[in-house]
């Protein structure tokens, strides 16, 4: 395997525990919290769609930067910070200005997704990370409004979010299987549950009726917007395929997940679907080789960025 600009093994040399206090502390953040896994795993995506993976989104507030943390997709949504702080700690006091948070993040999504649930089955697919991205000295607020996909977005719209970070239709159905883990909360499926044009659909997808019901139960057509439901009803902590399973009865949570079985693109996107729903491994592996290019998009080397002491801050 190559890569044209990161490296395995990046901090060998540099700092050799890097890998190590990584894994240990993701799994004690997911023993004290399970869905940590899934929110550690998120962390990478929406950094990696914003500028690139660079870390971007851990920085606060602070002189000329405006928090990519207030977006909308991110406000109240992602979690996570105070593990990568520790995680980010315990690096600088055993190898000082070394490890990238952009390569903390990515590190973490590997171990959350390994780690996740092997308390109770097996873990997830494994992968090994490429390293040695630099973290940025910028955020971008109206990046992080843009280019992260919304849960209401028709197919063609996730496609092309996609395409524009250079994903192609099997990493868009790929990465949509880390719905596996991980909750919504009811303003991000309300419009989905109430929505009439899945009433029509209700023969094709009989299933989708109890759920449904459920669902406007946890989320009513107004208030309790921070209700949260799992992404993966049918085994929400086992990192699996049958989130395809369930989007192909109906059963995804979010419309975006619902789209890659109600809305087609020449046939490829089902064709997909079924594929993952049918072969796990298949999935495990798909999934791994879309996350090692997602976590290559746009990233910093050489004497771009920096290498943050703290990841909430550019360094002064
Ligand atoms: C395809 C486009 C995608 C859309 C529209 C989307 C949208 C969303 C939304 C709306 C939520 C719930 C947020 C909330 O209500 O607080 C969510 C959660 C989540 N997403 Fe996605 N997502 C997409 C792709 C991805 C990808 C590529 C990954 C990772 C590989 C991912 C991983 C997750 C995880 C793990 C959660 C649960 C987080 C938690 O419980 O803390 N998503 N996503
Ligand atoms: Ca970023």
């Amino acid at each position: 395997v190559e890569n044209e600009v990161l490296y395995l093994d990046y901090y060998k040399e540099t700092c050799p525990l890097a890998e190590e206090i990584v894994s240990r502390n993701v799994e004690i953040a997911v023993l004290k919290d399970p869905r940590m896994a899934a929110s550690l795993l998120r962390l990478h995506f929406h950094d990696c769609f914003v500028m690139g993976c660079d870390a971007s989104i851990l920085l606060d507030n602070h002189g000329d930067i405006i928090s990519e943390k207030q977006a909308g997709p991110n406000l109240n949504s992602v979690r996570g910070f105070k593990v990568i702080d520790e995680i980010k700690y315990i690096l600088e006091e055993a190898c000082p200005l070394t490890v990238s948070c952009a390569d903390i993040l990515a590190m973490v999504a590997r171990d959350a997704v390994a780690l996740c649930c092997v308390f109770h089955q097996r873990g997830g697919p494994r992968w090994k990370v490429w390293l040695g991205r630099r973290d940025s000295m910028k955020a971008s607020l109206d990046g992080a409004n843009q280019f992260i996909p919304a849960p209401n977005s028709s197919l063609e719209t996730l496609i092309s979010n996609f395409n524009e970070q250079g994903l192609d239709i099997e990493d868009l159905v790929a990465l949509s299987g880390g719905h596996t883990l991980g909750k919504a909360r009811c303003m991000s499926f309300r419009q989905r549950v109430y929505d009439i044009n899945m009433e029509e659909k209700r023969d094709k997808y009989k299933r989708y009726r109890t759920f449904r019901r459920i669902l406007r139960s946890i989320c009513p057509d107004s208030g309790r917007d921070d209700a949260i439901a799992p992404l993966d009803f049918s085994t929400p902590a086992k990192f699996d395929n049958h989130y395809y399973i369930n989007i192909l009865e109906g059963n995804g949570l979010l419309g975006s997940d619902n789209v890659l079985v109600t809305e087609d693109h020449e046939g490829e996107i089902i064709k997909l679907v079924w594929v993952f729903a049918a072969n796990e491994e298949l999935f495990f592996s798909s999934f791994a080789k879309s996350i090692v290019k997602m976590g290559n998009i746009n990233v910093l080397t050489g004497l771009e960025g920096e290498i943050r002491k703290n990841c909430r801050f550019v360094n002064p």
